[in-house]
């Protein structure tokens, strides 16, 4: 059986007022994969992000989800829309509409599916509804549904943000630094969150700056320095050695010190299973 590549990317190069953020990025996530980007600050991580589900157009090079080009030498494909509907995007900074409540913030996250003026005037079917409530039960915030977004903790609202993914029907998840604005134990519960999404065949690309939270929770990891991969590989394989000769005096930047030895996600998986029963 082959697996279907749920993102691919070649030879991608974008810059900012000439200098390059991407150059000649290639990776292929499979369907089903969790992956991990790690880079230091400025080395690329969110522009990659932003390319593969079409917020940024690259100058050249190729983005293509499930074998449909998304862009094409700086030219987005006239089917985008549909393309685009298939991958969730999550921001470092939640980007909910902290003034409604959190299931309408869910609601108003599925805009590919539901039209503009029916999102601005809130019409929402029942069906809509139950669907946007089940994701926040799925998500652990049911409770909450109800209460304006403002009122969440930041780890709530990047779950609500998560429950906009699972309501859209998202294939693909990118979460762009999704845990670092978060107190440890939110960062925790987000990422067991993702790794539980992808345990059900949601595939997952997250940008991290920490390469402990890389070793915790991912089996591969993708690090760019200057726009470009220096690593495509095992996590277990990029270790501080490794890490040193990619980016030099640069490396403490993604190595936190005194954080203990490095747990692997199955380890974590079964003490999180072990505390709940
Ligand atoms: N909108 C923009 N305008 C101009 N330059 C940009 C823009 N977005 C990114 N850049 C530049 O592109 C390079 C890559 O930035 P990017 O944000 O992708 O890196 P990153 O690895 O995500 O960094 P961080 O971890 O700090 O978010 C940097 O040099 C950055 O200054």
């Amino acid at each position: 059986m082959t697996i279907a590549k749920a993102v691919k990317v070649e030879n991608l190069s974008k810059s900012f007022k000439g200098k390059l953020a991407l150059n000649k990025v290639g990776l292929i996530a499979n369907e089903g994969e969790m992956l991990a980007l790690v880079g230091a600050s400025g080395s690329g991580k969110s522009t990659l992000l932003r390319n593969i589900n079409g917020l940024h157009l690259a100058d050249k090079g190729t983005v293509s989800i499930f074998d449909a080009p998304l862009q094409s030498q700086g030219k987005y494909h006239s089917h985008i829309r549909r393309i685009r509907s298939q991958i969730g995007f999550i921001f470092q900074q939640f980007n909910l509409v902290t003034r409604l409540t959190v299931v309408e913030n869910v609601l108003i996250g599925n805009l590919s599916q539901i039209s503009l003026s029916r999102s601005l005037f809130r019409q929402f079917s029942k069906s809509e509804k139950t669907q946007a409530l089940a994701a926040l039960q799925r998500v652990g915030i049911l409770e909450q549904a109800y209460q304006r977004a403002s009122t969440l903790s930041g780890g709530q609202q990047q779950r609500v943000a998560i429950a906009r993914c699972l309501v859209q029907g998202a294939k693909i998840i990118l979460a762009d630094e999704p845990i670092a604005s978060l107190d440890p134990e939110s960062a925790r519960k987000v990422m067991e969150l993702l790794c539980e999404l992808n345990d059900e065949g949601i595939t997952v690309i997250t940008s991290l700056h920490q390469v402990q939270m890389v070793q915790r929770y991912f089996k591969r990891a993708i690090a760019l320095r200057d726009g470009k991969v220096m690593f495509d590989g095992a996590v277990n394989e990029l270790n501080e050695q490794k890490l040193t000769k990619i980016y030099g005096s640069a490396v403490e930047e993604l190595v936190v010190r005194g954080h203990g030895d490095f747990t692997t996600r199955e380890d974590l998986l079964v003490k999180t299973k072990t505390e709940t029963h």
